[in-house]
């Protein structure tokens, strides 16, 4: 029997405190398509994204990639399996470490698991290439570079790994039409050429149209299944 292709968030339940944010919510994202995620703010959008991240380790229920369910979060995940999902959030500024190079940003996953330093240096200059960080952007830190071109090495740094699924948390909401536009595009030729999964939180309805295959409602209200 072949194993499901897919980014599964079963059952999920989440509180802060409390306060129960997601209440037993199924979200699935297959591979090869582009989902979008919508809902009223604060109905825990991101908080189903951190799930999905494996940043969160949900109260009750479960993650699963391609079938194989996952435990722990971040660390304690094995390292295959954490860099199979990857994520790109709205601020670049809280995201990037303001210590590193935009090189040096991209390449910290590679180094993480010990790459050649020589694959490193190959593998940042054809994401720099892909994203449209020119040579004297990628030796300056965070605080010389605008928001956009920021946020380009970010999606850089996401794609480092070649990562199954893509979790974009208003990714683009920060941006200039034109960086807008080419994030978008970016991520978009990635989904079709990696075959990847795509989740897309915005509350841009027009673009979630356009970039999205199907949308899934996530109600504060009620559990939301898929
Ligand atoms: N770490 C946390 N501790 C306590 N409460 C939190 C935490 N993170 C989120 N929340 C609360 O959980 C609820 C859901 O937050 P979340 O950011 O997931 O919603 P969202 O749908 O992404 O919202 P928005 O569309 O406004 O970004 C909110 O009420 C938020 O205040």
């Amino acid at each position: 029997m072949t194993s499901p292709q897919h980014l599964l968030a079963d059952e999920v339940t989440v509180g802060y405190g409390r306060r129960v944010v997601l209440d037993g919510v199924t979200v699935r994202v297959g591979r090869n398509e582009t989902v979008g995620l919508r809902g009223p703010s604060g109905c825990g959008k991101s908080t189903l994204v951190r799930v999905l991240a494996l940043l969160h380790r949900p109260d009750h229920g479960q993650v699963s990639i391609d079938g194989t369910p996952v435990h722990g979060v971040r660390y304690a995940v094995p390292v295959d399996l954490r860099t199979r999902v990857a994520v790109l959030f709205q601020s670049p500024r809280a995201a990037a470490d303001p210590r590193l190079s935009l090189d040096d940003l991209i390449a910290e996953p590679l180094r993480a698991v010990r790459t050649p330093e020589s694959t490193v240096r190959e593998r940042v200059a054809e994401l720099a290439d892909l994203v449209g960080l020119t040579a004297d952007l990628r030796g300056r830190r965070p605080h010389a570079v605008s928001d956009g071109q920021l946020q380009r090495a970010c999606l850089a740094r996401a794609l480092v790994h070649r990562p199954d699924y893509l979790l974009c948390d208003e990714a683009t909401a920060m941006l200039d039409a034109s960086t807008q536009a080419h994030v978008a595009a970016v991520i978009r030729d990635y989904q079709r050429t990696r075959r990847a999964g795509v989740l897309v939180i915005s509350h841009d309805q027009t673009l979630m149209d356009r970039w999205t295959d199907r949308i899934v409602d996530l109600d504060s209200r009620a559990p939301a299944r898929t």
